[in-house]
């Protein structure tokens, strides 16, 4: 048994240097999109762990199962904090809320627990905190499994947690569902497997921190790479995005894949919503306004701010008339559509002109065609749509 112990604290202690490491990891974390206040509470959360490991340790030497108990929380805490980090980083609360509460709850339990004697305390208790530990673990698999979608080996790492995590579960209710209802197995008994189970805790607690700093990094790149090539204030794709995916298009039409059609859209007498209700309620309506359309196009649809108060869409595998159908039927759409910003009720419209890859199959001829039918709507009272007809402009 002594030697057991010993190994148990040479593990304690290389813990301890994981949690420490991973902590003085994210102090050094710096990303321009990841949130300040979420690292914050991240190393704060692995200082505790290593804290609560550290108590752990030094109750083992001592002996006592009270302090080993109390420390024990530090970990469960530190757990709870990393959750709540990982909330705030993602800014999505609900989903991680359930596994926390509970899991926080289990350890209330716990510590009220360990501080009344009971014939049924080891039992009782001891399962308490397997399940609060289990809960938890469950709630990190559900969280690692909801933000990890890409087929890296960081996702694998990731998918071989939520497996580890939700195992740990299992195990954790079993062990509680034992320990509780089977009569006379008594739980705290320094038997070996309750020793391992701890132990093995522990390391969870430490891979999952790992897993979290994967899943930020992967984050922070994908949002990186986001920043290339969204608009800042309304998060559609930009100006470069838009040229790329139309110059794919194009290319996809010369090979005789598609054909695709594209329109200009432009809001109507936007300066005087700047000039009646200030530029800040402007820049609402254009997010507003690409909310709106976005959430109308298909998938494959691209919906870009491609200038001020002017947009773009490559509608592929769609005709010139299909094109002019749907933005018709948008533009009925937003008619009926409420903007209210400050108490203040908003109406808005558009124009858009539309060409097809059958009018011109070249990047330039394709933008000034949908650009003369625009400046044609424009010309005709505006809210209204405009196909591309060879004299446009001039007529
Ligand atoms: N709030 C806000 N306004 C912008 C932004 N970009 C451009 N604008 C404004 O959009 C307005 C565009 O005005 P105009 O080009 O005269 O067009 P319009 O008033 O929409 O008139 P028509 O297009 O002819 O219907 C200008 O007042 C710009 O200041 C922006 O990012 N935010």
């Amino acid at each position: 048994m002594v030697e057991f112990r010993l190994d148990i604290m040479t593990l304690l202690v290389l813990l301890i240097l994981g949690y420490l490491m991973l902590a003085i990891l994210l102090m050094l974390h710096e990303s321009p999109v990841t949130s300040k206040r979420a690292v914050r509470v991240w190393t704060v959360a692995q200082s505790l762990k290593a804290l609560g490991a550290f108590g752990v340790l030094v109750a083992f030497t001592l002996e006592n199962t009270p302090i080993r108990i109390g420390f024990n929380l530090f970990l469960i805490f530190g757990f709870a904090l990393e959750f709540a980090a990982y909330q705030v980083y993602t800014k999505h609360q609900r989903p991680y809320l359930v596994p926390l509460c509970l899991g926080a709850l289990a350890s209330l339990v716990f510590l009220a627990g360990s501080f009344f004697e009971s014939p049924w305390q080891g039992q009782y208790w001891a399962a308490t905190a397997a399940l609060s530990f289990g809960v938890m673990s469950a709630g990190a698999a559900y969280v690692l499994f909801r933000w990890s979608t890409e087929q890296t080996h960081r996702s694998a790492y990731v998918a071989i947690l939520i497996a580890v995590n939700f195992m740990n579960f299992v195990i954790s209710a079993i062990r509680a569902w034992y320990a509780v209802i089977i009569d006379g197995h008594n739980f705290v008994t320094p038997v070996l497997t309750n020793e391992l189970m701890f132990l093995w805790n522990y390391v969870l607690l430490l891979l999952n921190g790992i897993g979290f700093i994967l899943l930020l990094k992967e984050q922070s790149d994908r949002l990186m790479a986001d920043l290339t090539i969204r608009d800042p204030l309304t998060g559609l794709f930009n100006r470069r995005h838009f040229d790329t995916e139309l110059k794919l298009e194009i290319s996809r039409f010369e090979r005789g894949q598609s054909s695709f059609a594209l329109a200009m859209i432009d809001l109507d007498h936007f300066k005087q919503i700047n000039d009646m209700h200030g530029h800040q309620t402007g820049d609402w309506i254009l997010t507003e306004f690409g909310q709106f359309m976005q959430k109308q196009c298909r998938d494959i649809d691209v919906f870009a701010r491609i200038g001020g108060e002017e947009f773009a869409l490559i509608l592929p595998n769609a005709s010139m008339a299909q094109a002019k159908e749907k933005l018709e039927s948008l533009q009925h759409q937003l008619t009926n559509q409420e903007f209210i910003h400050r108490g203040k009720r908003i109406h808005i419209t558009f124009s858009a002109g539309v060409t097809d890859s059958s009018c011109s199959h070249e990047f330039d001829g394709l933008m000034m065609q949908a650009d003369d039918a625009l400046y044609e709507a424009k010309a005709n009272g505006r809210d209204s749509v405009c196909g591309w007809r060879f004299q446009a402009r001039t007529g």
